[in-house]
């Protein structure tokens, strides 16, 4: 059977010719010979191996046949499908190539048969040295030094004078390949040349590349740098799934070299992915789980991350990346298991406290954690226990009669140091804590964690940090156990010291163990950890950080970095995050921010900017509308309603109904939009005063650093276009 393969304007495809695209796409895959196809050469073409296949009548399919070295099967690259005219001017003017600078496979615009390269445009000399902005020449680079690297020389040329980051974006957008669009980009914001050369490979092939010899140029495509455009379609489901969605067939095929890399690399141990939001960093770990499975069928692979809405997220990209992947019936079973860590953690409990299961180990691990109490862990413990311990101590100062206080130090402090007793806790180290306590207060606060022990135990209940840190312990104590070979960890920054220790505890140590990918700056829940803390060590060169952002726009990603301006994040290395090197590919609208004079006016203005949008034609359901409370979530459909749109709030128990969604700040973590609305960025809405106020002093700047996150993640969730709408004075942590 011939192969296909996916080359660049497949995603621009007209959505009315999909379905018979597929139709065509799948005969040609099964036998090029089926009648009705007509896989025709053209005439004159600059490339003799460029044909078309007739979709419809109207549309036709522009193809490159190459002969495979072995068999006689073809491989088709798909170009696209175009209108009958389009797609045979098409035909007739490209041409594949070996790039002779760096061996990388290309398509070449011809204008009639074999054409030489482009001659060089020699661009004009600079003029007398001026203080504007800088410019490629103006940093001494040549349309030569390009060209060394195997850029097209034309392209290079008319790079070299452009003034802003804004110019090269959209320059980019006609570079001749896609490496070449990436690597122009590196070079103007920083990158050397060497850097580049590494990023794509980019190496002098040892002999000169014969661009007419196909089973050469089938190699030159699997080029990393080749990869970014061209992709083998491996079966009908995956050009299926390709094809059912522009969007995703672009990533889902063209990986960039460095995620390549770092979804099939073989790691010694321990690794760390970190970078913005939008730096694919989920990409990576999707593909990952599908590489892992790829090396070993029986292999078993556990994929996480923070919560279950999105564990389900994964879940669905994974089978939409590859329905052929396996998924595993259970913990511990071969293949790829995708949960949230609390899922997890029951899942060990359950299997552990079931019927006919030696409770032994269960109930040690339990004493480890909790000191001496029933081994019934499986209950939830009810949501004011911790409200009702504080109540029940009388000597607890004010200042620290908060929940979220004695929370924090319950699963920062007390839990993963398995204290159980007084004694324990008047010892231990409490790093990383704002609020030092005396030994009289260790003594108060212990009579809180007791008190909230004591209610819990006697109702043979947990909460969630007490289960992830039981489970933990269970493992650590039979390490035979241990549910997996490959633990792959999404949105790390968010997990408590337990959830990671019983993350380290799934699987063994050694090669290809555990890799976490995080971003410090999109840290919403829970306390400032490290890493070591919890006996997760990433060694020398197995931390990487990614600085391209896919997603949003550069217009975007600016305003979402003013958001994080002028402080200072620390990592779960202990590190300082830099947000410098971050960029975008892509261009849009700057963003908007709208004040409005009382609430009334703010529902008009989103309702007003909603009806924009969707008057322009954009789907309802890439519209999000976030707002920082449930409350206000609550709130807006009714008042948009009133003003004849129709939003849905989304929580954890509903989902889109096909309208514009409406929902929390934090429930949109690791969700994305075409267009976004933050809504009720105001003084009075963010920071959320209830979320700072009643902590001890100490704690207060972490909390305020919580919410700047917050706004950072909301802002990053846009795609192509973002307004922000406030009443009254706007909140502190907006972009000045
Ligand atoms: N090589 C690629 N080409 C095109 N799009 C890509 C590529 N890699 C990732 N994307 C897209 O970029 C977007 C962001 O990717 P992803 O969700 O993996 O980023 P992330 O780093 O996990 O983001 P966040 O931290 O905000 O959750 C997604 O829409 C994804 O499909």
């Amino acid at each position: 059977m011939p192969y296909v393969m996916f080359g660049p304007g497949t995603e621009k495809i007209d959505g009315s010719v999909h379905k018979d695209t597929y139709g065509f796409l799948t005969k040609l895959a099964r036998d090029d010979t089926t009648p009705g196809l007509h896989i025709e050469p053209i005439n004159g073409s600059a490339d003799p191996r460029t044909r078309t296949g007739r979709v419809t009548k109207f549309w036709r399919a522009v193809l490159v046949k190459l002969q495979n070295r072995t068999g006689d099967q073809p491989t088709y690259i798909f170009l696209g499908t175009y209108p009958h005219d389009d797609a045979i001017e098409l035909a007739r003017t490209t041409r594949v190539r070996i790039n002779p600078a760096n061996g990388i496979a290309e398509l070449v615009a011809a204008q009639s048969a074999p054409a030489e390269p482009a001659p060089v445009v020699q661009a004009p000399t600079p003029g007398p040295a001026s203080a504007g902005p800088a410019t490629l020449r103006s940093r001494s680079y040549t349309v030569d030094d390009f060209s060394a690297l195997g850029f097209d020389a034309d392209f290079a040329a008319g790079a070299l004078d452009l003034t802003d980051e804004d110019a090269v974006l959209d320059y980019a957008d006609r570079a001749p390949a896609a490496w070449q669009a990436n690597a122009l980009l590196d070079i103007y914001t920083g990158a050397s040349f060497d850097t580049v050369r590494d990023t794509y490979r980019l190496a002098t092939p040892a002999t000169v590349p014969d661009s007419n010899d196909d089973a050469a140029v089938l190699t030159a495509l699997e080029h990393p740098a080749a990869q970014m455009e061209f992709a083998l379609v491996e079966n009908d489901e995956a050009l299926r799934a390709a094809l059912a969605n522009p969007n995703f067939a672009a990533w889902r095929v063209f990986l960039h070299p460095t995620q390549r890399e770092l979804a099939t690399k073989a790691w010694p141990g321990t690794a760390r992915l970190t970078g913005g939001a939008g730096t694919g960093k989920t990409v990576i770990l999707l593909h990952r789980a599908r590489a892992l499975q790829h090396r070993d069928p029986r292999a078993r692979i556990v994929l996480t991350t923070f919560n279950r809405t999105l564990a389900e997220m994964l879940k669905e990209q994974l089978q939409a990346l590859d329905p052929s992947i396996e998924l595993a019936s259970d913990l511990g079973r071969p293949g790829i298991y995708v949960a949230g860590v609390d899922a997890l953690a029951y899942r060990l409990l359950a299997t552990a406290s079931a019927r006919g299961a030696d409770p032994g180990e269960l109930t040690a691990a339990v004493a480890d954690v909790l000191g001496s109490r029933t081994h019934q862990v499986l209950g939830n413990t009810w949501p004011r226990a911790w409200s009702a311990a504080l109540e029940s101590v009388a000597e607890l100062p004010n200042e620290l009669r908060s929940t979220a206080f004695v929370e924090a130090e319950y699963a920062t402090v007390v839990l993963p140091n398995l204290v159980t007793d007084e004694r324990g806790y008047l010892k231990v180290r409490r790093a990383g804590r704002g609020v030092a306590l005396s030994r009289a207060r260790r003594m108060a606060v212990w009579s809180v964690i007791e008190a909230y022990r004591a209610s819990a135990a006697a109702d043979g209940s947990t909460d969630f940090e007490e289960k992830a840190a039981v489970a933990a312990r269970l493992l650590e104590r039979s390490p035979d156990a241990r549910p997996a070979d490959h633990v792959l960890v999404d949105e790390a920054q968010d997990l408590s010291p337990a959830r990671l220790r019983l993350l380290r505890a799934l699987v063994a140590e050694g090669p290809d163990d555990l890799l976490l990918a995080d971003d410090a700056h999109q840290r919403i829940y829970g306390q400032r950890i490290s890493l070591s803390s919890v006996g997760i060590n990433v060694r020398g060169r197995r931390s990487r950080r990614l600085t391209l952002n896919y997603r949003t726009t550069e217009q975007n990603l600016r305003y979402a970095l003013g958001v994080l301006s002028g402080t200072e994040f620390v990592d779960l290395d202990d590190d300082p995050v830099d947000s410098a090197g971050y960029r975008s590919a892509r261009s849009g609208p700057t963003p908007r921010t709208i004040p409005t004079s009382s609430l009334t006016d703010l529902y008009d203005t989103v309702g007003h900017v909603l009806g924009e949008w969707l008057d322009a034609g954009a789907a309802p359901g890439s519209i999000g509308l976030l707002v920082p409370t449930r409350k206000d979530g609550e709130t807006l459909p009714r008042a948009l309603g009133e003003r004849g749109r129709t939003i849905t709030f989304v929580d954890r128990d509903t989902t889109s109904s096909g309208s514009p969604m409406v929902m929390t700040m934090h429930r949109a973590k690791g969700m994305e939009f075409a267009k976004v609305i933050l809504v009720g960025v105001g003084a009075a809405n963010l920071p959320r005063a209830y979320q700072i106020e009643h902590l001890p002093e100490g704690d207060r700047p972490d909390a305020l650093q919580r919410e700047r996150s917050l706004l950072y993640v909301a802002a990053t969730r846009a795609r192509d276009e973002l307004v922000v709408v406030y009443s009254g004075e706007p909140s502190e942590l907006l972009p000045g």
